[in-house]
């Protein structure tokens, strides 16, 4: 653990990767020792971005949004909402973010493409403090398009979206979200090819691409490449260890990560990111989301209430 954090606080990278950031310009997002709100489509839209910052949570990651529905969309300021809104042919509101959380924000882009992805993250770059890719999800949309967790197994693929998109955004920085293989070894073969494009963070969920929330969290695979990585890995998939504040120190330990990644327990309860023993009563948390979906005229198909 404390190998993966002394290299990421001290960025003894690699002599290649410290040669490329040199040719970068600065990036100022920093993903070590951060407790982070992850993905989650139809959840992590404004309001509960928002709310979690509010509550604690260092980073916010969008839910998935598809390139090519995000190329067909327009950039408009919405100056009655004080927003930017990415909005399609069809006026549908499919990327709506405002300056709260400008610098905390990261965009995750669903992609099988590296132009297609470069295009996207060129429209939205201004808007977001870096740009994931999901190479982690198992939905059959997302394997039928070749997207998500279809990308663990073509490392090629893998490179040239991610080397594209470290290229061609300007020092954006660019991180990547993935599972686990079926083996440590094929993790870490993996994380190698994504380490050698240059990005600047990985979020790992330990589960591979076959087994779902109720199979138990790899922690130790976590722990294997958070020891030998030269970037910050972020560790996930500790929902159902993660009850109060306090678990989100532990899974940490488990993982030997510096940075933790929360989607089902901030889902259930976002106050888990509060410093306290106690997370808030439903009712007010209800209350508070609720005040920001009407402040950002959230859809009603994506609020939520669980
Ligand atoms: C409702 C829901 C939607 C999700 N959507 C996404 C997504 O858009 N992108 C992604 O990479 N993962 C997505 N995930 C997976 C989570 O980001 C996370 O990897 C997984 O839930 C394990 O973390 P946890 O144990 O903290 O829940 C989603 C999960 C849930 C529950």
């Amino acid at each position: 653990m404390d190998d993966n954090r002394a290299d990421n606080e001290n960025g003894s990278a690699n002599g290649d990767r410290n040669q490329q950031q040199e040719e970068r310009p600065e990036e100022s997002i920093c993903f070590s020792g951060k407790t982070i709100l992850a993905p989650m489509v139809r959840t992590s839209t404004l309001p509960m971005r928002l709310l979690s910052l509010r509550f604690g949570a260092d980073i916010v990651y969008t839910e998935e949004l598809i390139d090519y529905k995000l190329i067909r969309c327009q950039r408009v300021v919405n100056p009655v909402l004080g927003t930017v809104d990415y909005i399609d042919d069809q006026a549908v509101v499919v990327f709506r973010t405002c300056a709260e959380e400008r610098d905390r924000l990261v965009l995750q882009l669903g992609t099988n493409d590296p132009q297609r992805a470069l295009t996207a993250a060129r429209l939205v770059a201004a808007d977001v403090a870096a740009i994931d890719v999901n190479m982690g999800c198992p939905k059959s949309f997302s394997i039928k398009g070749g997207m998500g967790s279809a990308l663990l197994t073509q490392p090629d693929k893998v490179y040239d979206i991610l080397r594209t998109l470290v290229m061609g955004t300007g020092g954006k920085p660019i991180t990547a979200k993935i599972r686990v293989l079926p083996s440590i070894e094929q993790t870490l073969s993996l994380v190698k090819v994504i380490e050698s494009a240059g990005v600047t963070a990985l979020a790992i969920h330990g589960r591979t691409q076959c087994e779902r929330p109720k199979d138990p969290n790899r922690n130790h695979y976590i722990e294997a490449i958070a020891r030998t990585a030269t970037i910050p890995v972020i560790a996930n998939g500790g929902s159902d260890e993660i009850g109060v504040h306090a678990d989100i120190k532990r899974f940490r330990q488990s993982t030997g990560c510096s940075s933790v990644m929360i989607a089902r327990a901030a889902q259930k309860n976002c106050s888990i990111f509060m410093a306290r023993d106690e997370l808030l009563p439903m009712d007010e948390v209800i209350k508070q989301y609720l005040e920001l979906c009407i402040d950002y005229d959230n859809h009603v198909s994506n609020t939520f209430i669980h």
